[in-house]
């Protein structure tokens, strides 16, 4: 698993020191060891693993501004990506948002078993936990595989600072980007880079889509919970 993740890392040209590597494949085997109990992804088979949440996450890597001290990840899951670049990234506060209990009880025990200082795990959905002094707090967003990207938008953008960035991963050819100019305008936010990347062992298309908040978010942004999975701006 090490070897594999090491010739991974070496494909996409980063290196990180032998702390952060050790933490990426205790959360593997915890990820792994959890999962034989309790569903927390359908990928079992430890090389996928691997490459599809840790190098998938890690794809973001060269996209995060040196400058960045918060990040909140959306809907993180098991901890993809956001778990994975708390542990690369020890200097920048993480928070992990999940609105399913085993999935954020999981993140409690591997933050509490690796010691991650930098990691906020919190069991809410996006739109109440928002109400929490949070709005505009943040300079990073993250958000993989929760909803389409004019639902996400919603979602995202109220917690993102003036001139923060979301970087949102999509799978290829989707063409969310062109369904959400509305979403974009009505929250004063524009796509500034969209990055067409390989995943290095499948070849598997990953898309990219940065986007800068541009100015405050309007109060009444997002809407009450679950209105904007039912009727996307
Ligand atoms: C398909 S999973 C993706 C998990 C992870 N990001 C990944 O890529 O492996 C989507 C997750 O988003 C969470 N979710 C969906 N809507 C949410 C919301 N409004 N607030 C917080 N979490 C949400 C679900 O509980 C689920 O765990």
């Amino acid at each position: 698993m090490r070897e594999y993740l090491l010739k991974g890392l070496e494909s996409l040209g980063l290196e990180f020191d032998k702390v952060i590597i050790d933490n990426l494949i205790a959360y593997a085997k915890l990820l792994l060891e959890t999962n034989k109990h309790t569903n927390l992804t359908a990928i079992r088979d430890e090389d996928s693993l691997i490459e599809k949440h840790f190098i998938d996450s890690m794809l973001l890597q060269k996209s995060i501004s040196e400058n960045t001290e918060t990040a909140i990840d959306i809907g993180t899951g098991a901890g993809f990506p956001g778990m994975v670049l708390a542990i690369c990234n020890p200097k920048i506060k993480f928070t992990l948002m999940d609105s399913v209990g085993k999935k954020t009880d999981f993140l409690e025990m591997v933050k509490n078993e690796l010691g991650l200082e930098n990691v906020e795990v919190i069991n809410d959905r996006a739109e109440e936990f928002i109400k929490n002094e949070k709005r505009g707090t943040y300079d990073l967003g993250l958000c993989r595989g929760v909803s389409k990207l004019n639902v996400i938008l919603e979602y995202m953008i109220p917690f993102l600072k003036v001139d923060g960035v979301f970087l949102a991963q999509k799978m290829e050819g989707t063409g969310e980007e062109n369904e959400s100019e509305n979403a974009l305008n009505v929250l004063d936010s524009e796509i500034e880079e969209i990055y067409k990347l390989e995943l290095p062992f499948s070849s598997d298309p990953r898309t990219i889509i940065k986007i800068r908040k541009n100015k405050a978010t309007n109060s009444k942004y997002p809407r009450r919970t679950g209105i904007p999975l039912k009727r996307p701006l």
